[in-house]
C-alpha cells in the first residue's frame, strides 16, 4: 500500500490495527454479495478467497472484532454483515457533500453505491453560478457561498472534493473550518489538513500507472524467457503475488 501522511496512529482505540480496518470493507462487500444470494455461513477460507485476502489474515481481523466463526460451520454472514457495518460506523447515517460538480463530481453524484452504504449525499456544492439550482442526480446544486452554511445545517462530517486541483486547498481549507474532519479527495494534489482530520486519495491515474508498470514488466519478462511462451497461469501468479501488498490486497484508495 502506499505510503503516506496519516492523521491517525496504527492503532485506533479500540484496538484494531488500521490494516485490519482497511480490509474490512473488502470483507463486507464479500459479505454483502453472499447475504444478498441468502448464503447463511460461510468458511474462513471461502470469504478469503471472495475478498482477496490470505485467509491466515482473514481470521486474525476478525478476532479483533471478537468473531472466531464455529469449527465445522464457519462465520454467521448476517451477524458479521452487521458486526463489520457496526465497526466501521455504517449503522448510522453519514450525510456527505460533494464539491466540484463537474464531469467527476456529477458522476459521483449519480453513483448509487453511496446511499446504498449509508453515504447520504446531503449537498452537491458548485463555484459556478450558473451550475446554482440545477439538478444533478434529482439534487439541486448550490453555490459555494452557502458551503458553511450547508454543512453546519447538515451535520456533514465527510466532505469529497471534486474540484481543479488549483482549488482543492482552498476548498479543503473551507470545509476543515465548517466542521469537516474527514475528506476524500479526487483532485491530483496533495491537501495539508490539520491534526484529526483525515484525507483519502483517490487517483485512478495512479492506477493505471501500476498496472502500465505491470504490463511493461510482463512484456519484458515475455522477451527475456522464451519469446511469450512461458505458461500464461504461471504468468499471472507471479505478477498477482508481486502485486500484493503487506495486507494482501491491493487498494484503490491511498492516505493522502
Ligand atoms: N481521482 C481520479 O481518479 C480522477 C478522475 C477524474 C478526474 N479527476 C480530477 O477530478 C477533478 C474534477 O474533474 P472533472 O473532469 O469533473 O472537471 P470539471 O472541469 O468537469 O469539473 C470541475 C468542477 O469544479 C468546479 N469548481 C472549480 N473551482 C471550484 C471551487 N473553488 N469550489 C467549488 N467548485 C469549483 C467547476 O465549476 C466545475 O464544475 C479534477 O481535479 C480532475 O483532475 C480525478
Amino acid at each position: 500500500m502506499a505510503t503516506g501522511r496519516t492523521h491517525r496512529p496504527a492503532t485506533r482505540s479500540r484496538g484494531i490495527p488500521e490494516a485490519t480496518v482497511a480490509r474490512l470493507p473488502l470483507y463486507l462487500r464479500a459479505l454483502t454479495a453472499l447475504s444478498e444470494r441468502s448464503v447463511p455461513t460461510v468458511s474462513s477460507e471461502e470469504l478469503a478467497a471472495a475478498a482477496g485476502v490470505n485467509s491466515a489474515k482473514l481470521r486474525k481481523d476478525f478476532s479483533y472484532l471478537g468473531s472466531y466463526g464455529t469449527r465445522g460451520v464457519g462465520y454467521d454472514v448476517e451477524y458479521l454483515v452487521y458486526q463489520i457495518s457496526r465497526e466501521l460506523g455504517l449503522t448510522q447515517d453519514w450525510p456527505v457533500v460533494i464539491v466540484g460538480i463537474g464531469n467527476l463530481g456529477a458522476a459521483l453524484a449519480n453513483y448509487g453505491g453511496f446511499a446504498s452504504r449509508g453515504f447520504r449525499v446531503a449537498a452537491l456544492i458548485d463555484a459556478d453560478p450558473a451550475m446554482a439550482g440545477k439538478p444533478v442526480a434529482g439534487i439541486a446544486v448550490q453555490h459555494t457561498d452557502e458551503l458553511e452554511q450547508i454543512i453546519a445545517d447538515n451535520g456533514v462530517s465527510i466532505g469529497v472534493i471534486a474540484t481543479p486541483a488549483g482549488a482543492a486547498q482552498q476548498v479543503c481549507d473551507r470545509l476543515v473550518a465548517a466542521g469537516v474532519t474527514s475528506i476524500l479527495n479526487f483532485a491530483p494534489t496533495v491537501l495539508t489538513v490539520p491534526d484529526g482530520v483525515d484525507v483519502r486519495k483517490v487517483d485512478l491515474s495512479i492506477e493505471l500507472q501500476i498496472l502500465a508498470f505491470h504490463e511493461q514488466r510482463k512484456a519484458g519478462e515475455d522477451a527475456a524467457h522464451d519469446g511469450g511462451r512461458t505458461a500464461p497461469a504461471v504468468r499471472a501468479a507471479t505478477v498477482a503475488a508481486d502485486r500484493k501488498g503487506p495486507d494482501g490486497d491491493v487498494p484503490a484508495v491511498m492516505p493522502a
